[in-house]
């Protein structure tokens, strides 16, 4: 990993992979995070063992890598100010902000930058992510591996080499812990109108999640030969299956998922714009 790591914001994704790279080893000592409320540092500081600071300009001045870890937006405004000393130190610059594209964000920095946008998720918290990363002309093969190490200090990491393509990880990972979430709900209702208790229909819905995330993950099997292994011929899975087939699920998925997409190319220019 590179030797001086500043992550601009100190709160629950910078929080998230600070924590998934001082477990992996990082050194908290090449570690500082900024934000503007002295109490939210104290607090992460002592957590983690990392520097912290409010002053943006000065934990930028000697950082090999600069995490943009604030919320969309308020991006405009931060980088803008730190445009100067990103100029002099000229940091590989990573963009974990929903929705904001690396020209736009080069752009405020002063421009000629070494950039990656990466669209994190939010199981990122809990060691589980998936990111997409995206670099741009200027970012090194070493670049892109020190990007590659630090995402991966929470969870998995695939990139893209067309940017408008973090619009399709947007929509099949960036979103998509709120898809499960919403199967969830559903299946504990539906399992409450069955009779069981809400916190018994919860708990069964969320370990079979992941039983069948960690099958999927692990297994030679495809999931459609994963899913035709649970269906007995003439037995419950199979009602249920057509039922939801019969229902246009997948037709239902496949739109949300371009609506997603789409809401992810207006966003990226709405933000550009300001
Ligand atoms: N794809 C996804 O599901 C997710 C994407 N993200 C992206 O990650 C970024 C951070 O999100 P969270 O950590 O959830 O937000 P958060 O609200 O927990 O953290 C934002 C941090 O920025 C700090 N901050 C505010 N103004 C600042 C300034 N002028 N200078 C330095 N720091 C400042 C705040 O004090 C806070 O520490 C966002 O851009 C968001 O789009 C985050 C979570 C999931
Ligand atoms: O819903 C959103 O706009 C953000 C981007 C991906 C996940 N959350």
């Amino acid at each position: 990993m590179a030797s001086k790591i500043t992550f601009i914001g100190a709160g629950n994704m910078a929080g998230a992979i600070i924590g998934g790279l001082t477990q992996s080893g990082a050194a908290p000592e090449s570690i500082t995070a900024t934000a503007p409320n002295q109490d939210e540092l104290t607090a992460i500081g002592e957590r983690l063992g990392i520097h912290t600071t409010t002053d943006n300009a000065a934990a930028v001045a000697d950082a090999d890598v600069v995490v943009l870890a604030v919320k969309p937006q308020i991006m405009r405004e931060v980088c803008q100010k730190l445009a100067d000393s990103v100029q002099k130190a000229r940091p590989l610059i990573i963009s974990i902000a929903a929705g904001l594209d690396a020209t736009t964000i080069d752009e405020w920095l002063g421009g000629g930058n070494a950039l990656v946008r990466c669209m994190p998720n939010t199981p990122s918290l809990v060691g589980q992510g998936a990111s997409g990363l995206y670099a741009n002309a200027r970012v090194s093969d070493a670049q892109r591996q020190i990007a590659t190490r630090l995402m991966q200090a929470v969870g998995i990491v695939e990139w893209v080499e067309d940017e408008a393509l973090l619009e399709a990880v947007t929509a099949v990972s960036g979103s998509a812990p709120a898809y499960f979430f919403l199967m969830f709900e559903a299946m504990e209702d539906a399992g409450v109108t069955l009779g069981l208790p809400a916190e018994t229909a919860r708990r069964l819905a969320i370990q079979t999640a992941l039983g069948a995330a960690t099958m999927a993950s692990q297994s030679e099997h495809d999931p459609a030969t994963l899913k035709q292994n649970v269906m007995s011929p003439g037995g419950t899975t199979e009602r249920a299956i057509a039922h939801m087939e019969d229902a246009n699920l997948r037709q239902t998925i496949a739109e949300a998922m371009q609506a997603c997409a789409e809401r992810a190319r207006q966003m990226a220019d709405e933000l550009a714009k300001g």
